[in-house]
């Protein structure tokens, strides 16, 4: 079997993560980390995230496959340095949040010895850095390729099956098509979280009220600056559309809240329900792999190992957990997602004889 020399430029939040999720797979030789942040670099070999760190030029001189996980604003610069330092065949790829100006960063600056694949993996988290890096953030989560036409299929199927170790689902598209969407589900989305944040001016009268609703919407706003400042500048033109229909249906809103329009403002909502109830759960990758039931525990030490073993004694594997509320010396709520319909009624089931109140999402 194949092996790889992997090579990460920037090991940092999706660096790292991809580091761990590829580091046991059978298709990889070695890692390479190579970071502008050496403390951050020791960290990833001394806890064995990556083999090996070395410099730019010559961490990418023996590699077969390159990932670019630095913020937008450094590619440029990391493809002229490395450009005079690759093997011929190696593919470069990069995870950037757009594509349409990498793509051009590409063709511009790459010899058509080298193979150049965009990707994009669609997961992420606000905690940036090497210790926000997970192994399994990528699992079940779509990974966005984006190779050029004539780009010969050996290549994409290679980083297919690299990728795999990944537990992400691989799909291919065009650079604009992808910069269209993400846009609308992604890039508007956090600018509509940082502008709720800025709403309240660090008000603390305000804020002291703040709950779920607030905390839910606005995650987001606290992401790296950096990466946010890039990803916005660089999707301009799809972005700028995209903000002014938003600003649009908002102006529609206060018009139908100003006329005292009950019927128009039914319809929005409604709308608005009835799309965000019909994407089965908003997590990594939209795929309905799982049922959720809801139940509330009582406030205990181990009450989520005793919840694991009461499903686990009927057969019953619990594949995601999440603690919705936790309420000091009362009770939490618990979000459990098992395989199927009939494994969630039967959770149920079992869950009510043990007086734990227990419904279906
Ligand atoms: N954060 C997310 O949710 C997310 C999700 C998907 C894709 N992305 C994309 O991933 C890329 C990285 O984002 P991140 O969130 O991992 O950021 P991060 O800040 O966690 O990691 C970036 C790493 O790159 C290093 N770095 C910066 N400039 C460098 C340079 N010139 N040479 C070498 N190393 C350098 C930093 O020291 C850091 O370790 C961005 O292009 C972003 O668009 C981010
Ligand atoms: O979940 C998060 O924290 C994210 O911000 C992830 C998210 C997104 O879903 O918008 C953010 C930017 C990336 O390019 C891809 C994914």
């Amino acid at each position: 079997m194949l092996k790889y020399n992997v090579t990460i430029i920037g090991v940092g939040l999706i660096g790292g993560s991809l580091a761990l999720s590829l580091k046991d797979s059978p298709l990889i030789n070695k890692i390479i980390g190579i970071d502008t942040n050496e403390e951050g670099l020791k960290k990833a070999v001394s806890s064995g995230i990556i083999d090996t760190a070395l410099n730019l030029k010559q961490g990418v001189s023996d590699a077969d496959i390159i990932f670019i996980c630095t913020p937008l604003s450094t590619y440029s610069t990391i493809l002229n340095e490395i450009k005079d330092n690759l093997k011929t065949g190696v593919i470069v790829t990069d995870v950037g949040s757009t594509k349409q100006k990498v793509m051009q960063l590409y063709q511009e600056i790459l010899s058509d010895e080298v193979i150049a694949i965009g990707g994009h993996p669609m997961a992420g988290s606000e905690t940036g850095g090497l210790e926000g890096a997970d192994k399994y953030l990528f699992e079940n989560a779509i990974y966005v390729l984006t190779p050029f036409n004539n780009t010969d299929e050996k290549y994409i199927d290679i980083l297919k099956q690299v990728l795999s170790a990944t537990g992400a689902k691989i799909k291919v598209l065009e650079p604009v098509q992808h910069d269209f969407t993400v846009a609308i589900i992604s890039h508007v989305p956090h600018i509509t979280a940082a502008a709720l944040v800025n709403l309240t001016k660090g008000n603390p009268n305000d804020l002291m009220l703040a709950a779920g609703g607030f905390r839910d919407t606005t995650r987001i706003a606290s992401s790296n600056i950096k990466i946010w400042e890039d990803i916005i500048f660089t999707n301009k033109n799809q972005l700028i559309p995209a903000l002014e229909s938003l600003i649009n249906i908002l102006t529609d809103y206060k018009e139908i809240i100003e006329n005292n329009q009950l019927k128009g403002l039914s319809e929005y909502l409604t709308s608005a329900k009835t799309i965000r109830d019909s994407i089965p759960a908003i997590r990594k990758g939209l795929l309905p792999s799982f049922v959720d039931i809801i139940c509330i525990v009582p406030d205990k030490p181990g009450i989520i190992g005793q919840v694991g073993l009461l499903l686990g004694n009927i057969g019953i594997n619990i594949v995601d957990i999440e603690i919705l509320r936790a309420r000091e010396g009362d009770g939490g709520t618990m979000r459990i997602g098992v395989p199927t319909l009939k494994d969630a009624e039967e959770a149920i089931k079992k869950l009510s004889k043990e007086n734990i109140k227990a419904w279906l999402k």
